[in-house]
C-alpha cells in the first residue's frame, strides 16, 4: 500500500515536491522521487496544496441515540469530505457519553464504521446535569481526550472547580460551553435592534461573557486548563486575550460560521441559521477575526450540529439550535480569513490542523518524513456553489446553501489511505 503524490505544494512552501506514503507513514518528501512504480498509486497533485489533515475538536456525531440526525458512519464521511482526518465528538448523545461503556462503544463503532479517526469527549457531569462529576480517570483511560457538558454550562461554580482539579491531575482540558441559560432562555437570536425589528426574542452577549469570565477565574483558582468553546462575542475575546496575557491556561475556538456571518442572516427567518451561540453583530465578528489573527483564538472548530429536515423545517422559534459545518469549514474559513487578506494558508493550517491537536494532545499535524500520513489536499483556486443536497451528512441544515466559495477540499488521506479522492468519497 503506497501512494506517490507528484509535484505538489506543501502549504506555506513555494516549491513543488513529491510525497511518498507507505502504509500509514510519510516516508519521503523530495523533488522528483524516482522509484519502481509497481504497487504504487501515482497521483498528479500539481494543482493541489497539501495541508496536515484537519482536526475538528468540536463535532456532534449524534450516535448513540439520535441516529436520524447523524451517525458515526455518516458524520465521519462528512468529515472526510471536509478534509478532516480527526474529529472529536461531543457527549450530548442518548445515553450520554458519561461512562466508559459508551466511550468504548463510540470508539468501536468509529473503528468499524467510521472513515476518519474519532476521539471522544466525555461528559464532565453525569447526564450533563451539572451536579455529579463523572469517573474522569476511568473515562480518560477509555480514550476520552477531553471533557465537556457541551450544550449545557455547569452553573455550580463549586462543581466546576472540583472538575477542574480532577482535570489538572489527569492533564486534560475541560471544554466549556459558556451560556448562562437564565439570561438566554427563550431567545432565538442575538439580542438587539434587529431582534426587536424582526419580533424575535434575544440572547444578549452577556449570556456568554459572564461564564467566560467565571471560567477564567476558576482556571486561575485551580491552575487548570479551560478551553472555551464557540466564542461569539467581542467581550469574550477581550477576556481571553487578557487571561492569556496573565499567563493563564486558557485556549479558545471559533466556528467558521461565526467568522463569516452576522445576525443579519436571520432577516429571512431561516431556521438553518438558528444556532447557539447566535450570530452576533459585525462588531463582534470583527473582534473574532482579530482574535484569530493575534492568537487569542487558538483554533477553528465547526460545532457541526446536524438536525433532521423535519426538525428544522418549522417556524424559527420552534426549531432546534445548530447547523452542520464539516463540509463547508475550509471554504468558509478561507473566505473569512485568507481571501480577506488576514491570514496566509499556512496560518490557517495552524488553526485547522496543528493547534486543535496540541490542545487535546492528539498526535500529528505536521508534514514531515516519518510522521503519520494524515493529509488534506485542497484546490485553492476551484470555485463552486454549496449544495446541501450533496452533503454526506444526514443534516442539511446549513446557512451556506447556494453560497459561492473559492477553494475546495479535493482529497483526504487518513492513515495512509485515500478516503476522499478527486472530490469523491472512496468506496
Ligand atoms: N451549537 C448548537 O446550536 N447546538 C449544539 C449544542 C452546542 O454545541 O451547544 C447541538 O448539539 O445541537
Ligand atoms: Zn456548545
Ligand atoms: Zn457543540
Amino acid at each position: 500500500m503506497a501512494i506517490l503524490l507528484k509535484n505538489t505544494q506543501i502549504v506555506g512552501e513555494d516549491r513543488q515536491v513529491d510525497i511518498l506514503i507507505k502504509d500509514d507513514i510519510i516516508t519521503k518528501i523530495e523533488k522528483n522521487i524516482s522509484i519502481d512504480s509497481t504497487g504504487i498509486e501515482i497521483i498528479d497533485a500539481s494543482e493541489y496544496t497539501v495541508f496536515p489533515g484537519f482536526c475538528d475538536m468540536h463535532v456532534h456525531l449524534r450516535e448513540p441515540g439520535y441516529e436520524a440526525k447523524e451517525t458515526i458512519a455518516s458524520g465521519t464521511k462528512s468529515a472526510a469530505m471536509g478534509g478532516f482526518t480527526e474529529v472529536c465528538c461531543m457527549p450530548n448523545t442518548y445515553p450520554c457519553a458519561d461512562n466508559s461503556g459508551i466511550i468504548q462503544q463510540i470508539k468501536y463503532k468509529a473503528h468499524t464504521e467510521g472513515v476518519v479517526n474519532v476521539h471522544p469527549i466525555a461528559a464532565i457531569t453525569k447526564e450533563r446535569q451539572g451536579k455529579e462529576i463523572t469517573e474522569m480517570d476511568e473515562l480518560t483511560l477509555s480514550g476520552a481526550v477531553g471533557f465537556s457538558d457541551d450544550g449545557n454550562t455547569i452553573m455550580d461554580a463549586k462543581v466546576m472547580r472540583t472538575a477542574l482539579e480532577y482535570a489538572k491531575m489527569l492533564d486534560v482540558p475541560l471544554i466549556s460551553h459558556c451560556e448562562d441559560k437564565n439570561l438566554s432562555n427563550g431567545g432565538d437570536m442575538n439580542e438587539g435592534a434587529l431582534a426587536m425589528m424582526l419580533g424575535l426574542s434575544g440572547i444578549p452577549n452577556q449570556t456568554e461573557d459572564i461564564i467566560v469570565a467565571r471560567d477564567i477565574m476558576l482556571s486561575k483558582l485551580t491552575d487548570s486548563h479551560v478551553h472555551i468553546a464557540h466564542v461569539s462575542t467581542e467581550e469574550s475575546v477581550n477576556l481571553i486575550r487578557q487571561a492569556k496575557a496573565d499567563g493563564l491556561q486558557i485556549t479558545a475556538e471559533v466556528t467558521p460560521h461565526h467568522l463569516l456571518l452576522t445576525e443579519d442572516i436571520l432577516e429571512n427567518f431561516d431556521p438553518n441559521s438558528k444556532v447557539n451561540p447566535p450570530f452576533r453583530t459585525e462588531q463582534d465578528r470583527q473582534a473574532l477575526l482579530k482574535g484569530v489573527v493575534d492568537g487569542t483564538i487558538d483554533c477553528i472548530a465547526t460545532d457541526h450540529a446536524p438536525h433532521t429536515p423535519d426538525e428544522k423545517n418549522v417556524e424559527l422559534t420552534n426549531a432546534p439550535f445548530g447547523l452542520v459545518g464539516l463540509e463547508t469549514a475550509f471554504s468558509v474559513s478561507k473566505k473569512a480569513l485568507v481571501d480577506s487578506g488576514l491570514l496566509t494558508l499556512k496560518e490557517l493550517a495552524t488553526k485547522l490542523s496543528y493547534n486543535p491537536r496540541k490542545i487535546l494532545k492528539i498526535p500529528g499535524g505536521e508534514i514531515k518524513e516519518g510522521k503519520p500520513a494524515q493529509l488534506t489536499l485542497v484546490d485553492p483556486k476551484e470555485k463552486y456553489l454549496v449544495d446541501s443536497k450533496e452533503f454526506q451528512s444526514l443534516g442539511k441544515n446549513t446557512p451556506f446553501d447556494g453560497f459561492e466559495f473559492t477553494g475546495r477540499v479535493k482529497a483526504t488521506i487518513v492513515n495512509g489511505k485515500f478516503v476522499v479522492k478527486d472530490g469523491k468519497l472512496q468506496k
